[in-house]
Formats: structure tokens, C-alpha cells, sequence
């Protein structure tokens, strides 16, 4: 089986990307391509994973000028007939488009070459490549029932995440207490301006708390900078820009302070974690605020809307989770009850029923 996956820019669409891609090639013995951009986190994760990836250029679409707009509009024939050259070399039996960037001009591509179709989207509303090319996909695969109505032929398959997170060991009972602040993979500018204000006193609040905060790579300087000026004792806090091995990270952690991407909550799910989850307040049709209602109404996580985030509050709220082990692991059991360890598996089944 060939299989193209397009399309990348953030890690929320493309970690679950290589999820699919190492599904199909463990089990369909699948030969995998992707296609993205060299700005997307893809130029970097897919050849570490061992994927072949072609880069095709793409302009932005959202949050940019009026001029970057029309420029990436008349740009995009060029793309769609390069991934079309791209498609004619491969020949996929599927194209599978996970959402971002590359992901419109591939899926447009394939689809005028009537090539079989699977369009992913993991949030609760749809990015603006799908919602392009939703009504002409062969398939989806979605993680809320709601996106189905934007997509033909939608199926409710939740979203893959790496097979680790469901096989972490559990912390020793004696370990000192350690806290995770993870601001999705560019990072979060309210953790990082508020986390630095109260590390020391809630390094104080909590005996043996130690902290490991990812502060995304264009702010990782200045959120070091911050703590150092803090005060905070150095030997319990680490800042870091991006976190390659995020499953063992979560396995160190007692607690996750994050953003609730789509990902990010379906990794908490897998790996039962307890978290404290902030949305971004600006995603498209506030589709993080829907994310995190899932876990917070299943107990699995606190949910605090950014508008609330004080050094008060959250000084409040996290001292107050890191010292109660017994909430924190009734959390944990709630969290692992939304686990979705099928998601890999439906999705590869949807893309081999399409060959
Ligand atoms: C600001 C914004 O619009 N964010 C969107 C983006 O977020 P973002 O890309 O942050 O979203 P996710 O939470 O879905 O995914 C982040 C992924 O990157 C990984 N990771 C992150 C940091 C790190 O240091 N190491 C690491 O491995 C995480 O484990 C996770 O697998 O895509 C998601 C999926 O479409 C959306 O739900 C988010 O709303």
C-alpha cells in the first residue's frame, strides 16, 4: 500500500500524522510519503521519524495581510500542480490530509486526479484547509461528532497519539512531586509570563516540587531569563524550547499545566494524567475551550479560562492539586477512562477500506 500524508505547520497536525503513518506501516507494511513546508515543525519531525517528506511552498492564509493573502491565493495553482507532479511520481493509493499548510493543495491535487481521499481534523471546528475541501473528500476521520457535518463520509475515530503514552510506568509513590507546563509546541505567552512570577513561592508551597517548563523555541531566552531574575532555586526548575521525548516527560510528571490542543488532551487521556488546562483564547471558533471541556466535565482535568489567569489563581490552583495526591489521582483514573487506543487503528482501517 502507498499512502501520501499532507499538510503540517504546527505539532497538532502533524504528531498525529506520524501516529497514522507508523500505524500503516506496522500493520499494512505501508509505504508512507508526506508532504509539507520547510516553516512547518514537519521539516524537522518527519525525517527524524524516517519518513521520506517533499516541500512544497505554501503562503500564509490566516492572521496575515491583505497583500500575503492575495499573494498565497495566487500562488496556490503553482502548489496544487507541483503536489500534482508529486502525486504522478508516487502514485498513492490514498492521499491523507491532516490539516495545515500543505494540506489544501495536496488534497485539491488528488482529488482532481481522482485519487482516494481521507481528510483527519481533530478539533471540535474545522482549520481552513478542511473546511476547503471537506464536501469533496472520500472520507474523514474526526474526533468530535460535530466536525462530521463539515466532511462526506465522516467517522468519529478520535485522535492517534504516539503508542507510548498508553504504556507509561506509573511514579514511584516516593517520588518527589514534579509539575509539567507544556504550552502546546509553540509554547504559551501566559505560562511563560506568569509561571516565572510565582515559581518561588509555589516551589516554597510544595516540599520537593520540582518544575520542567516548555516555552515554545522563540521564547525559551526570555522565560529563562525570567525565573533566573525570580529567584527561584535553579536546582528546581528547568526551562526548555521544544521536548522531543514528551511521552517520558509526562511520565515524570505528577501534574501538566497546558493548553488544551487537540492533542495534548488525548495524550493526558492516553497517559492518565491530571492536568490544570488553560485554552488558547484565540482559536478559530474557540475550538480549545471545547477540547478541555471534555476532560474538565469528566473530572479528568481543572479548566481555567485564560481571562482568570492571575499569579493568585494559579499560584491557587496549582498549589492547591500538587497537594492533594488523592485528587489528583481520582483525576488521573478519569483521564484514562477518555483514552481513545483504538484512534490509530480505525483511522489506518478507513484509509486501507479506500484502496
Ligand atoms: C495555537 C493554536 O491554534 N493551536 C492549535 C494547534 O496547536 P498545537 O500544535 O500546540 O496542538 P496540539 O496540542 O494538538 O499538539 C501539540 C503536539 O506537539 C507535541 N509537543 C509539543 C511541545 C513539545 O515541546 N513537544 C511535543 O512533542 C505534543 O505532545 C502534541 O502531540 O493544533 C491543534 C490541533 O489542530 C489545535 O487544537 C490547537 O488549537
Amino acid at each position: 500500500m502507498r499512502v501520501l500524508i499532507a499538510g503540517g505547520g504546527t505539532g497538532g497536525h502533524i504528531i498525529p500524522a506520524l501516529a497514522i503513518a507508523d500505524e500503516l506501516r506496522k500493520r499494512h507494511d505501508a509505504e508512507v510519503r508526506f508532504v509539507g513546508t520547510s516553516r512547518g515543525l514537519e521539516s524537522r519531525l518527519v525525517p527524524q521519524a524516517g519518513y521520506p517528506l517533499d516541500l512544497i511552498q505554501v503562503g500564509q492564509l490566516k492572521n496575515v495581510s491583505l497583500a500575503t493573502r492575495a499573494r498565497t491565493l495566487l500562488d496556490l495553482p503553482l502548489s496544487i500542480l507541483r503536489c500534482r507532479t508529486l502525486l504522478r511520481a508516487f502514485r498513492p493509493q490514498v492521499v491523507v490530509g491532516v490539516g495545515g499548510y500543505a494540506s489544501g493543495p495536496a488534497m485539491a491535487a488528488a482529488i482532481l486526479l481522482r485519487i482516494p481521499t481521507l481528510a483527519f481534523e481533530p478539533n471540535a471546528a474545522p482549520g481552513l484547509a478542511n473546511r476547503l475541501v471537506g464536501k469533496y473528500v472520500s472520507a474523514a476521520a474526526v474526533n468530535f461528532p460535530p466536525a462530521a457535518a463539515y466532511f462526506r463520509n465522516a467517522h468519529v475515530t478520535g485522535i492517534p497519539v504516539r503508542e507510548e503514552f498508553f504504556h507509561l510506568p506509573p511514579r514511584p509513590a516516593a517520588a518527589p512531586p514534579h509539575l509539567l507546563v507544556f504550552g502546546g509546541s509553540q509554547g504559551a505567552r501566559v505560562f511563560n509570563e506568569i509561571m516565572p512570577r510565582i515559581a518561588a513561592a509555589l516551589l516554597e508551597a510544595v516540599p520537593g516540587l520540582t518544575i520542567l517548563h516548555q516555552a515554545g523555541a522563540r521564547h525559551a531566552e526570555a522565560t529563562q531569563a525570567a525565573y533566573v531574575a525570580s529567584g527561584a532555586d535553579r536546582s528546581r526548575w528547568q526551562v526548555s524550547a521544544f521536548l522531543d521525548d514528551m511521552p517520558q516527560r509526562f511520565a515524570a510528571a505528577d501534574l501538566v499545566l497546558a493548553r488544551s490542543g487537540a492533542s495534548t488532551v488525548a495524550e493526558l487521556a492516553a497517559a492518565g494524567k491530571p492536568s490544570l488546562l488553560v485554552p488558547f483564547p484565540l482559536a478559530a471558533d474557540d475550538h480549545q475551550l471545547r477540547n478541555a471541556e471534555v476532560p474538565a466535565q469528566a473530572g479528568a482535568a481543572q479548566l481555567l479560562v485564560e481571562k482568570d489567569v492571575t499569579a493568585e489563581a494559579l499560584l491557587r490552583s496549582l498549589s492547591g492539586l500538587l497537594a492533594s495526591p488523592t485528587h489528583l489521582q481520582a483525576m488521573s483514573d478519569h483521564a484514562r477512562a477518555l483514552a481513545q487506543p483504538q484512534a490509530a487503528c480505525s483511522i489506518a482501517e478507513l484509509i486501507t477500506a479506500l484502496t
